[in-house]
């Protein structure tokens, strides 16, 4: 299309011009032929004419191809099906899709609800912008590299290898934001809530969720729900029964309270921490059915997996350890997925303004990434005497806990 545009429009100005060129050095000579003024002025408007018609083909033909690559980076990134349904990208982030992957990761599942204190914690239809600084920047800075570009459109959708299935508050959106720096392993950034809430959508529509992955990489999605979802290991063993789950586990009591801060800074009128602990404040009994509570009872939840799982494909990932050795902790889920140390200390710095490490380089940017604001929240003063009681209560499962896992996570 361009030569002969080209050709068409060199012609036209260079007729234009010799005609021009003649008419100016004969201007006073002879007067101009009307016929070949209007032969100049045809091949003008014939040139112009070419112009805007090429002009708008290529404007038009740009555009579905920038829409054609903007959904397939969406799709790899949020993991949404976008490829037939010609809905954009925004829209569906910001208008929550019914029965779609949820931006947020606060749901407590019916295990271990009660409809009472779940009430505080009902936040399927209210959390979803817990994540969101973590999503909105995948596509907000589209990854441009050629390594990206090429693993964008080659590969094809897998079913995950890998989940992290809990916990709540422990640090899982920092584990997989990690974990996604490394080149074989492409996770989905939302989480799909597939073992949970999605389940009847089919494995199709799950796999349809995930990034395309070349041979050896592997593909990962995160839901913290899932380790306190009565049938998500039943469900996650019938897909295969060889996935490897990850569980990033924080000491109970201050992921209560980080829970309770989340749904907090959502519902600021719900009563204080104190008054929800208790079942009782006199007797001091604890009130185990508000999920806060019930959450970190990490070895009651993990009975309920090792019907499913042997131990070996569990790994457990300290929550603290991911703050205060990102690196050490990245080490031990590398080698569990059976893949090469690429993330290492160099990956991190501490940015003592978030308090927290960073990422020196995010996935498909040059530029240092922390997590966003919902990361990291101040939590609200409790009062010593019930953490301390909280501290009793949890004692004994925490012990039963490092015996199953083999391991002291140190919260005593
Ligand atoms: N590097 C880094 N940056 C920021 N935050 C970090 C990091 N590593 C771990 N954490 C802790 O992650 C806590 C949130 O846990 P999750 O991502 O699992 O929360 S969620 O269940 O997905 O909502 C979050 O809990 P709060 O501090 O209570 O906000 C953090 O303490």
């Amino acid at each position: 299309m361009t030569l002969p545009v080209c050709l068409v429009g060199l012609w036209c100005v260079q007729t234009g011009l010799m005609e021009y060129s003649l008419i100016s050095h004969n201007r006073y000579a002879r007067s101009f032929s009307p016929v070949k003024k209007k032969l100049v002025l045809l091949g003008i408007m014939l040139f112009l004419w070419v112009y805007m018609a090429y002009s708008c083909v290529g404007y038009c033909s740009t555009m579905p191809s920038m829409m054609v690559d903007y959904r397939a980076k969406e799709t790899q990134t949020a993991g949404k099906r976008t490829d037939n349904s010609g809905v954009d990208l925004m829209s569906k982030l910001l208008f929550k899709p019914q029965g779609w992957v949820d931006l947020e990761t606060d749901y407590d599942e019916p295990p271990i609800r009660t409809a009472s204190r779940d009430l505080l914690n009902d936040e399927v239809e209210i959390d979803r912008t817990e994540d969101w600084d973590e999503i909105r920047g995948e596509h907000k800075s589209p990854d441009q590299s050629p390594m990206s570009s090429f693993s964008n459109g080659s590969g094809s959708k897998k079913l995950p290898q890998a989940i992290i299935i809990g916990v709540k508050k422990g640090g899982t959106r920092a584990l997989l934001e990690f974990l996604r720096v490394h080149p074989d392993i492409r996770a989905v950034g939302a989480e799909p809530h597939f073992f949970d809430r999605n389940y009847d959508n089919g494995l199709d529509w799950y796999r349809d969720l995930m990034p395309k992955t070349l041979e050896g990489q592997i593909t990962m999605e995160k839901t913290p729900s899932y380790f306190v979802t009565r049938e998500a290991p039943a469900r996650i063993s019938a897909m295969s029964r060889d996935t490897k789950l990850i569980v990033v586990v924080r000491d109970p009591v201050t992921r209560a309270i980080s829970d309770y801060t989340q749904t907090l800074s959502k519902k600021p009128d719900i009563p204080t921490f104190e008054s929800l602990t208790f079942r009782n404040r006199t007797t001091g009994l604890i009130d185990t059915s508000w999920s806060a509570i019930q959450i970190g009872i990490y070895a009651k939840h993990l009975e309920n997996w090792l019907q499913y799982f042997p131990m070996s494909q569990i790994l457990f990932v300290s929550g603290e350890r991911l703050i205060s050795d990102p690196a050490g902790e990245l080490g031990r889920v590398q080698d569990f997925l059976g893949l090469k140390r690429i993330i290492t200390d160099k990956h991190f710095y501490f940015n003592q303004t978030k308090g927290f490490p960073c990422l020196k380089k995010a996935e498909g940017s040059s530029k240092p990434h922390c997590l966003g604001k919902t990361k990291g929240r101040t939590h609200p003063n409790i009062n010593p005497e019930v953490v301390q009681r909280l501290r009793d209560f949890y004692r004994p499962f925490n012990m039963k806990f490092y015996q199953m896992t083999g391991h002291n996570f140190g919260w005593d």
